[in-house]
C-alpha cells in the first residue's frame, strides 16, 4: 500500500440494478419460468453493467462503484463471498440454482428470511450464521466485475458489505450470536483486500451501515480493531469505509484512529462538518462528502452542498464529492418521464441526473465554481421557483387541521365499541377473514397496461375489475369466509393507487425502484399540502358490498405507510406531512361509513420501517405516527369497526405503539415467529382485537388444515377466544389462485374445528 494513495474527486456509492427498463427482472423470471437460459441470463446482466459503468465515466466520476450488481440482493451476495450460504443449499451443484434457491426457496428448501435495509423499503436476505459456519473465501464475482470494468478502461472501486454490518445483520442459528464469529471471518476479508489489490484495485470500499445505528462499547471496539487490522494487510487496496443513513456518531471516531486512507458519511442524514472537523485524526483522510441524497429525488441545492464539501476540505487531506448512499433507492433517470410537467419537473434529480450533480459539484470544488457557474445558477432557481410554488400550500387543509379539536383523534373507550360492533355485526367466534388483495393476475394488469396505453375505455376497465370482484367475492362466499374483501384488484400498488388521487402527489410511469428481487415499486413524489379531492375507494367497495349479505371491509393504506413508501417533501417536518395524509384518509373512512361498509382496514406494514435508527430519536416519531394513524381512524362512529394490519417486521419495538393505534382488530404477521408476538402484546396490556397470521403468504406452500389449528391453538394460549381472528399473515396479491383457494379452505375448517 503506497503512503499517499491517488485519491479521487467523485464518485457515487453503488447503482441500481434491475435496469432502467426492468429488463434484468424480466430476464431473471424468464430464466425461472424456464424461457430463458442461464447464458441469455448473464448477457442481460453484462450489457446492463457495462451501460452503467460507460454512462458513469462519460458522465465524469472519476471512482466508479463495482459490485453493487446483484441477481437478487447484496447480503445474498456477500453471504456468498464468504461461504456463508445454509448447507440446505450446499448440495445443489449449479451454481445460480443455488443462489436463487437461497433466496427464494424451492420444493425442497426453504429461503433465508427476508427484512427491511435499515429504514429504507428495500429487503435483504438474512444470512444465517451458526458456530459451525465454515467461512470460504469465493471472490469469483467480484473479480469478474472488477475484470470487467478494467477491461473498459473504468476507475473502478470494489464495494462489499463490510464485516461487522453482515454479522451485526445476520441471523444465529441455534444459541449463537453471529458476532462470536467475528474473528473467524477477518481472515477472508484480510485474504480478499489482496486479491482485490493484485487485480488492480486502488481502493476498496467497505460498508458499514450498521455504524449508524446505536452501538455497545464492545462492538465500537471492534470498529477499531478490525479496520486497524485490515490496514494491517501487507499488499491490498486503500480502505474506503463507508457509511451511510446516518450520522456514525461515535463510530468515527473509532474508524479516524485507525489507518484506513477513507471514510464515506452522508450528510444528508444527519452527519456534519463539526463532526469532522471535532476529530483531527480525520485531516489525513480522504472524506467522501455524501452531499447528494441518494434515497431521495429533489434537485440538490448546490450552494449548501458546495459549502459542505469546501468547509470538509478545510479539515481534510482531500475530499470527494459523492451521494449520501447507493442509488439503488432512487429510479435511474427523468428522461424516462416525459410527462411530468416541466415545472415540477425542474425540481427533480433521480439516478443519472445526481450522477451530474455530484460531477458538477466536483468540478467546482476542486476546479472553482466559473466552470459550472449556469449549472449551480440553475440548480438555485429552481430550488427558488419550487419554495414559491403556490401547490406547496393547501390553505383549507392547514386550517382543516388547525382547526382540530384536541381529542379529535380519539373515540370511546375499546369495550363500548366491542359491544356496539358486536351487535351489529354478529359474527361467530374465531371469525375468519383475508387481508384485502387477492392474486394480481396477469389477466389484470395487463388491463391496466392496455388502459394506460388507450386500448381500453375507462368503462370497459371498471368492467373488467368489477368482474375480478364478483369472482372473488364469490370465491369467499363459497369458502365460507366471515369477514369479506373486494380483492384490490384496481389497484397497482397500495400507497401508489392512492397517491395517483390524492393532490400533492406525482405518481411516475417509469420510476421503478427494486424492492426485493424481482419485485419493484414506483414509490409517488409527495411534492405539496396532501388534500382528498373525491373519494378514492368508495364506489369499488360499495359495489363488492352490493354482492353479499356478509360485512365487506374497506381497505385503506394508513399515512405512516403512505409516507414510508413515498419520496416525501424535504420542506417540512414528516409529522406535519404525516397528519395532512391523515386527513385525507379520515375523510375517506367518513365516506365509506356512509355509504354502509361496516368494518374497515386501515394498513400500516411500514409502521416499523420508519422507526428511527438512533433510540433517542424514537419517542418522537412513534408520537406523530401513532397521533396520524389515530387521526386517521377516528373520524368514524363508535360502531364501525376499524382494523388495522402490520407485516414485514420484528414487532418489538413498536409493540407498545400498535397498542396505541387504539384499532378495534389488529392482524399482524406471526406465522413464522409461531405466534410469539402475542405475548409481546400481552406484555403491554393489549386487549382488543387481534388476527396473527395463521400461515405464510411467502411461501407457494399450502397449509395443512392441522397445521393451521396447531397456529389456532398457540394463539389461544394467550388470547382468549372472543378476542381471536383468523387470518393468513398477509396479502395474497403475490400468489396463485389455486394455492389460494386450498389454503384459505384449510383456513376456515381449522376455524370451524375449534369453535
Ligand atoms: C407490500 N409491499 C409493498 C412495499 N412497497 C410498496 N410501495 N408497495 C407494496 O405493496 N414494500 C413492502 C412490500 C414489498 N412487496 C412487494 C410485493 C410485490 C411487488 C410487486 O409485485 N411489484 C410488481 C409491480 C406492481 C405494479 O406496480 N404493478 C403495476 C404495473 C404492472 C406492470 O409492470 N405492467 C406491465 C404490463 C403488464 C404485465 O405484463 O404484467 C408494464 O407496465 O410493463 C400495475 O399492476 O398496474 C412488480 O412487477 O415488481 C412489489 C413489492
Ligand atoms: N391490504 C394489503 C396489505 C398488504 S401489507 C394486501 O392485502 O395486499
Ligand atoms: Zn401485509
Amino acid at each position: 500500500m503506497a503512503d499517499t494513495p491517488n485519491t479521487f474527486t467523485a464518485t457515487v456509492l453503488g447503482f441500481p440494478r434491475i435496469g432502467p427498463n426492468r429488463e434484468l427482472k424480466r430476464a431473471i423470471e424468464g430464466y425461472w419460468a424456464g424461457r430463458i437460459d442461464p447464458v441469455a441470463l448473464q448477457n442481460t446482466a453484462r450489457d446492463l453493467r457495462i451501460a452503467q459503468l460507460t454512462a458513469a465515466k462519460t458522465a465524469g466520476l472519476d471512482s466508479v462503484p463495482v459490485g453493487t450488481f446483484s441477481y437478487y440482493d447484496q447480503m445474498l451476495d456477500t453471504a456468498v463471498l464468504l461461504g456463508a450460504l445454509p448447507d440446505r443449499v450446499a448440495g445443489i451443484i449449479d451454481e445460480l440454482q443455488r443462489y436463487f434457491a437461497a433466496a427464494r426457496g424451492n420444493a425442497e428448501v426453504e429461503p433465508l428470511e427476508m427484512t427491511k435495509w435499515f429504514d429504507t423499503n428495500y429487503h435483504y436476505l438474512v444470512p444465517e450464521i451458526s458456530a459451525q459456519t465454515a467461512f470460504r473465501l469465493d471472490e469469483t464475482k467480484l473479480v469478474a466485475e472488477l475484470r470487467e470494468a478494467a477491461e473498459l478502461g473504468i476507475p473502478a472501486r470494489p464495494v462489499v458489505i463490510g464485516p461487522i454490518t453482515f454479522l451485526k445483520l445476520a441471523k444465529g442459528t441455534g444459541d449463537s450470536d453471529p458476532m462470536a464469529r467475528l474473528d473467524d471471518l477477518l481472515p477472508l476479508y484480510e485474504q480478499l483486500l489482496t486479491v482485490l489489490a493484485r487485480v488492480g484495485a486502488e481502493w476498496v470500499q467497505i460498508d458499514e451501515p450498521v455504524l449508524v445505528t446505536d452501538l455497545s462499547e464492545s462492538d465500537l471496539a471492534s470498529v477499531r480493531s478490525v479496520y486497524q487490522r485490515f490496514t494491517a494487510v501487507a499488499e491490498r487496496p486503500a480502505i474506503l469505509v463507508a457509511t451511510y443513513f446516518g450520522s456514525p456518531g461515535p463510530a468515527l471516531a473509532e474508524l479516524a484512529a485507525t489507518d484506513v486512507e477513507g471514510v464515506a458519511l452522508d450528510f444528508v442524514a444527519g452527519t456534519t462538518v463539526d463532526d469532522v472537523a471535532a476529530l483531527p485524526a480525520l485531516t489525513g483522510k480522504l472524506v467522501v462528502a455524501g452531499v447528494v441524497d441518494g434515497r431521495n429525488i429533489w434537485r440538490t441545492d448546490l450552494d449548501q452542498a458546495l459549502a459542505t464539501a469546501s468547509t470538509l476540505l478545510g479539515s481534510s487531506r482531500s475530499v470527494a464529492v459523492a451521494t449520501s448512499c447507493s442509488l439503488l433507492h432512487v429510479p435511474y433517470t427523468l428522461d424516462a418521464e416525459p410527462d411530468i410537467e416541466p415545472a415540477l419537473r425542474s425540481w427533480l434529480a433521480f439516478g443519472a441526473e445526481k450522477i451530474t450533480e455530484v460531477t458538477t459539484l466536483a468540478t467546482a470544488l476542486h476546479t472553482g465554481t466559473d466552470a459550472v457557474a449556469t449549472d449551480i445558477a440553475a440548480a438555485r432557481a429552481a430550488r427558488q421557483a419550487r419554495h414559491n410554488d403556490s401547490r406547496l400550500r393547501n390553505g383549507t387543509v392547514r386550517a382543516r387541521l388547525e382547526a382540530l379539536a384536541p381529542g379529535a383523534d380519539r373515540r370511546a373507550p375499546a369495550d363500548e365499541r366491542r359491544s356496539l360492533q358486536q351487535a351489529g355485526l354478529g359474527l361467530p367466534t374465531l371469525p375468519t377473514t383475508t387481508i384485502g388483495s387477492y392474486p394480481q393476475t396477469t389477466q389484470i394488469r395487463v388491463a391496466r397496461a392496455e388502459l394506460r396505453k388507450g386500448a381500453i375505455d375507462r368503462a370497459e376497465y371498471q368492467r373488467r375489475m368489477r368482474a375480478e370482484i364478483a369472482d372473488v367475492i364469490e370465491l369467499q362466499e363459497g369458502l365460507g369466509l366471515d369477514v369479506l374483501v373486494h380483492g384490490e384488484p384496481e389497484r397497482n400498488d397500495m400507497v401508489q393507487y392512492f397517491a395517483e388521487q390524492l393532490d400533492g402527489f406525482l405518481a411516475t410511469q417509469h420510476g421503478w425502484v427494486q424492492s426485493y428481487g424481482t419485485r419493484c415499486v414506483r414509490p409517488p413524489i409527495l411534492f405539496g399540502d396532501v388534500a382528498r379531492p373525491h373519494p378514492m375507494t368508495v364506489d369499488w367497495i360499495s359495489y363488492a358490498q352490493s354482492l353479499t349479505d356478509k360485512p365487506v371491509k374497506g381497505m385503506l393504506t394508513g399515512p405512516v405507510t403512505i409516507l414510508a413508501w413515498s419520496f416525501v417533501r424535504d420542506d417540512q417536518p414528516l409529522g406535519d406531512t404525516a397528519r395532512q395524509v391523515g386527513l385525507a384518509i379520515r375523510d375517506e373512512t367518513v365516506d365509506l361509513q356512509r355509504a354502509g361498509i361496516r368494518i374497515i382496514q386501515v394498513d400500516e406494514p411500514a409502521l416499523r420501517e420508519l422507526l428511527p435508527l438512533r433510540d433517542a430519536d424514537k419517542p418522537a416519531y412513534l408520537e406523530w405516527s401513532v397521533g396520524a394513524f389515530r387521526l386517521a381512524t377516528s373520524g368514524v362512529s363508535d360502531s364501525t369497526q376499524i382494523h388495522t394490519h402490520l407485516c414485514y417486521s420484528e414487532f418489538g419495538e413498536v409493540i407498545g405503539a400498535i397498542a396505541g393505534l387504539d384499532a378495534d382488530v389488529t392482524s399482524i404477521e406471526a406465522a413464522r415467529s409461531h405466534m410469539e408476538v402475542l405475548d409481546d402484546l400481552n406484555a403491554v396490556g393489549f386487549h382488543l382485537g387481534v388476527g396473527p397470521g395463521v400461515y405464510d403468504i411467502h411461501s407457494p406452500r399450502v397449509p395443512s388444515v392441522d397445521e393451521i389449528v396447531a397456529s389456532l391453538r398457540a394463539a389461544l394460549a394467550a388470547v382468549p377466544a372472543d378476542r381471536l381472528w383468523v387470518n393468513p399473515d398477509c396479502g395474497l396479491k403475490t400468489r396463485a389462485t389455486d394455492e389460494v383457494i386450498e389454503s384459505l379452505r384449510n383456513m376456515v375448517e381449522a376455524a370451524a374445528a375449534l369453535r
